[in-house]
């Protein structure tokens, strides 16, 4: 049974982990929170609305990595790199699903999971995952005649923009029409912006009410428009694919892994 500790625990996607863990099985070893949280020395499960464990959310990382094989982390860029650089350390597996990693983070969290497995991915739901399929495939299909812009929604609590989910799919359009996604991607457009050029991706975003989170990616032709979407209803298929890769992972050899690779999607 795989001992699966959660950072972030307090958390929206926290909460929805530990439930997850538990219904799949597995053990809810240990739960971490920032120092000095309100929620530090309560009950996890309590806290995550399913039922007490006997788990106390703990703000002593290196206590709770030494007692899991698996730590599952949605907090901070930031953050995150500090808890891979202690799983390192300690010889444990590290499922990270924070967002807004820029270039040089990500690149430090291939670094740092030299020694480990890991996975790293802005986006645990399969239908999410298909879509990062499907997006190469047609992007590659329709080439430089249809103009590609993403557009995503997100709740009004949200801290990074765009999100990595966005992020995510640009670089894979990019990529598969052979251009460089941090040169071609277009965040801003204000006042006399001058013609879109044709090798730009357009991201816009929205923030708002409670919306889990949505993705359009549209591929503008003339006389003609195909738009690839996502909807997500709840965060418990982000949760639920947490849950499944750090059972993936643990074992695995060391590496940083996305979630292609739990899905068997590559
Ligand atoms: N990969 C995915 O499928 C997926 C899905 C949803 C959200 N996310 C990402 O996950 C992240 C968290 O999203 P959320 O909605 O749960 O945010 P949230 O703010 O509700 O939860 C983050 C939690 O991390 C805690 N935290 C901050 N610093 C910490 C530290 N040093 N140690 C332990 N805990 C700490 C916060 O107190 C908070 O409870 C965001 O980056 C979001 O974009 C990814
Ligand atoms: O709620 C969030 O925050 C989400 N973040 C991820 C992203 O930034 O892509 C995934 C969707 C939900």
């Amino acid at each position: 049974m795989t001992k699966i500790a959660v950072c972030g625990a307090a958390g929206r996607m926290g909460q929805r982990i530990i439930v997850a863990a538990r219904e799949a099985g597995c053990t809810v070893s240990g739960a971490l929170e920032r120092p000095g949280h309100e929620m530090v020395g309560q009950d996890a499960g309590l806290i995550a609305g399913c039922g007490a464990l006997g788990v106390a959310i703990s703000d002593d990382l290196n206590a709770v990595v030494e007692g899991c094989d698996v730590l599952i982390d949605f907090t901070t860029p930031k953050v995150s790199l500090k808890n891979l650089e202690v799983c390192a350390l300690k010889k444990k597996s590290i499922v990270i699903g924070s967002t807004g990693f820029t270039p040089e983070e990500r690149a430090l969290a291939v670094e740092l999971a030299r020694d480990i497995p890991a996975v790293l991915a802005p986006n645990m739901s399969v239908g999410v995952n298909v879509c990062f399929k499907i997006l190469k495939d047609v992007a590659k299909t329709l080439g430089d005649d249809f103009d590609v812009e993403i557009v995503e929604l997100h709740h009004n609590k949200k801290k990074d923009a765009p999100s990595g989910t966005a992020v995510r799919m640009g670089e894979v359009v990019a990529e598969a029409l052979g251009r460089d996604y941090n040169k071609v991607a277009t965040y801003h457009r204000e006042g006399i912006c001058g013609e879109r050029t044709k090798e730009e991706i357009g991201m816009q975003t929205v923030r708002g009410g409670d919306i889990v989170g949505e993705h359009t990616v549209y591929f503008i032709g003339m006389g003609e428009r195909i738009e690839i979407s996502h909807r997500a209803m709840t965060r418990d298929m982000f949760s639920r694919g947490s849950v499944r890769a750090a059972q993936w992972v643990v074992g695995k050899q060391p590496g940083l892994y996305d979630m292609q690779d739990v899905l068997g999607l590559k």
